[in-house]
């Protein structure tokens, strides 16, 4: 069955470190200036789930890999359907709602150490986006970017993870390309300016 597509809801998706966070930046700043009605999200949310979620990405809390897959997509109900807040509710006053991960995230990280139709089991009842922008860049430039950034370390951070998430991503692109779900992909590896140029044109060039 195909899923149902949330018009005005867009995703940003990319390994660690290819620049989700600059571009949600940029995206909302440009938004702002002209007026547009928007909000701005992330997964791992900032409730009660996400933040229990942190935890066991900053390798305070083991769990078994399933029990974080569930908690994703636990996290991720209530941030698409949570009834005050929720994203559905979101798009009813807003034209835009533009979140930094989604559960393509969950198919593209969870599947690696967790049964992958576990995960696609867990997540295929998720409502898609209207777009879907991947930003590619490789994963070499991403370990630089992060090292750079200098951030906190996560469970999933390593090369050999990386790599491994990049060709899931690949693979779920390959997939979804099927879907009415427009699926953007933007070569990460520019400056930042460049980037946010490519994204323009193929989103919000109307
Ligand atoms: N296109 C780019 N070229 C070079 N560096 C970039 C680019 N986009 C972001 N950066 C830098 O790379 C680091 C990671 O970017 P960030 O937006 O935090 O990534 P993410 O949220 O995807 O982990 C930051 O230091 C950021 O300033
Ligand atoms: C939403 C989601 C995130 N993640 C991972 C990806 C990131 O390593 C981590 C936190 O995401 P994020 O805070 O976006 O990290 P970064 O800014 O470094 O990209 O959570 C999953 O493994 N599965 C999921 O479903």
């Amino acid at each position: 069955m195909e899923q149902e597509i949330l018009k005005g809801f867009i995703v940003i998706e990319g390994l660690d470190g290819s620049g989700t966070t600059t571009q949600l930046d940029n995206i909302t700043s440009f938004l702002s200036n002209r007026n547009i009605s928007h909000v701005r999200t992330f997964e791992p949310t900032d409730k009660e789930t996400g933040l229990l979620i942190r935890q066991v990405l900053a390798g305070k809390i083991p769990l078994k890999q399933e029990t974080i897959a569930y908690l994703f997509a636990a996290d991720r109900n209530e941030h698409i359907h949570g009834e005050k807040d929720g994203i559905i509710e979101l798009l009813k006053s807003n034209r835009y709602v533009i979140s930094d991960r989604y559960h393509f995230s969950s198919i593209a990280y969870q599947s690696i150490n967790s049964d992958p139709a576990l995960v696609r089991e867990l997540n295929n009842r998720f409502p898609l986006p209207e777009y879907l922008i991947f930003i590619d860049v490789s994963v070499e430039e991403c370990q630089k970017r992060m090292k750079q950034r200098n951030g906190t370390k996560d469970i999933y951070d390593s090369i050999e993870y990386q790599r491994k998430v990049l060709e899931n991503y690949n693979r779920a692109i390959d997939y979804f390309s099927d879907s009415s779900m427009k699926v953007v992909r933007i070569n990460g590896m520019q400056s930042a300016e460049l980037v946010f140029q490519d994204i323009l044109e193929a989103v919000f060039s109307d």
